[in-house]
């Protein structure tokens, strides 16, 4: 492997229990999620609030201790695994002296990273553009300010007005550009439908195996990788089950906990795949601490894009890893409801593709 950790980033990261019963695993996916976005984690902070600090989210004692560890480090920059206020980012980097940034901003600089479609690149780039221009009016002036540099008052009120002018056009032009996209990709989804063809979107949280097991069924090489939102844009394939059945199957981005409004309506073009879909593969890691927090998380994005009512398979995944557990079709009431597989030794596939010729022959309950 490539080292893109050497000389890259380095951040102290604070991450604070509001009373959650699964902090700890939060803890450790927060870690997980630095390290997918390349930066290496110098030092946690905790620590336990009733709720957030207006000025400083973490309390102005906290923000000191902070600040003394970003020092101890020579940090360059903190992370908090919390979303922040533009005045907490400002009031933060004026006592850390070093950049602050949130979860939002740590998920979208991953999201940028991993962008390879035209498509996948300029929703990350819109949804970043409506994360700055709330934060715009900072700059860096506080802190040039501090160092005493003269004549370093930063952007004046006219600067930051030509900027924002100039990010509403960019932002203007982004949606055009993605309305092209989404109407070439509608026009393709028209196609399929006319000829009658049966679409299933794999869904689920980031890192639950959706790739590996897209690869699996088609035999496709999609990049699938031990780190958090390796997938970002949706690729489709058709897969053929037996000789009267197959269906067109997209592997899609994953989710995650406290996802931003903006961020889901940004991927909006790249989950309309999933808003249409005639079925949703919700695969699962089964062995995940947070595997329940994870399925809720899942299901509230797709609430959120309207895609709720569609039927869903519950794939639990990677029992593989549970020693030896057979893979298994979940009945109940005579509906199937689940497969337990591992994707990546393939066992239990052979049950996944006949609960799918199952389902795939089955009226639909709205007609
Ligand atoms: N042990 C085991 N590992 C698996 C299985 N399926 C996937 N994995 C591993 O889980 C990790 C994530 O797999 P991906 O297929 O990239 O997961 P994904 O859901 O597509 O993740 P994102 O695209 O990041 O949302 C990889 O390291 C896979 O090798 C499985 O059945 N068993
Ligand atoms: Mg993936």
């Amino acid at each position: 492997m490539f080292e893109r950790h050497k000389g890259g980033d380095s951040a102290v990261l604070v991450c604070l229990d509001f009373g959650e019963p699964d902090y700890r695993d939060g803890v450790d996916e927060f870690v997980q999620l630095v390290e997918s976005a390349g930066v290496t984690p110098l030092h946690i902070v905790e620590g336990k609030r009733a709720r957030p600090d207006p000025a400083y989210f973490a309390g102005s004692g906290k923000a000191q201790e902070i600040a003394e560890v970003v020092r101890a480090h020579e940090a360059p920059l903190v992370i908090f695994n919390h979303q922040l206020s533009p005045a907490q980012e400002r009031n933060l980097e004026r006592v850390m002296q070093c950049r602050v940034i949130d979860r939002t901003t740590l998920i979208l600089d991953i999201f940028a990273q991993r962008a390879r479609t035209a498509e996948g690149k300029l929703q990350v780039e819109l949804a970043q553009l409506a994360h700055i221009q709330t934060r715009l009016i900072r700059g860096w002036t506080h802190l040039e300010r501090q160092k005493g540099g003269i004549g370093l008052r930063g952007p004046g009120e006219t600067q930051l007005e030509t900027d924002r002018r100039l990010i509403g056009i960019r932002v203007k032009r982004l949606k055009d550009q993605l309305a092209t996209v989404q109407k070439q990709r509608a026009t393709q989804r028209r196609a399929r439908m006319r000829r009658g063809q049966f679409t299933v979107s794999i869904v689920g949280y980031t890192n639950a195996g959706k790739s590996t097991l897209f690869n699996a069924l088609t035999k496709a090489r999609i990049y699938a990788a031990d780190q958090l939102f390796a997938t970002l844009d949706t690729t489709s394939r058709k897969l053929f089950l037996d000789a009267e059945h197959s269906l067109v199957l997209s592997d899609t981005v994953g989710f995650i906990r406290s996802l931003p409004h903006t961020l889901v309506a940004a991927f909006r073009a790249t989950l309309e795949e999933t808003i249409e879909a005639d079925l949703l593969l919700h695969v699962v890691d089964v062995n995940h601490p947070l595997r329940d927090a994870q399925v809720d998380a899942v299901n509230e994005v797709l609430q959120e894009i309207g895609a709720e009512r569609i039927p869903q398979l519950m794939v639990w995944n990677k029992i593989d890893l549970k020693g030896g557990e057979p893979a298994v079709l979940l009945n109940e009431y005579g509906k199937i409801q689940a497969v337990r597989l591992s994707a990546m030794r393939g066992n239990g596939l052979d049950l996944l593709r006949s609960a799918l010729v199952d389902l795939m022959s089955q009226p639909s309950e709205d007609n």
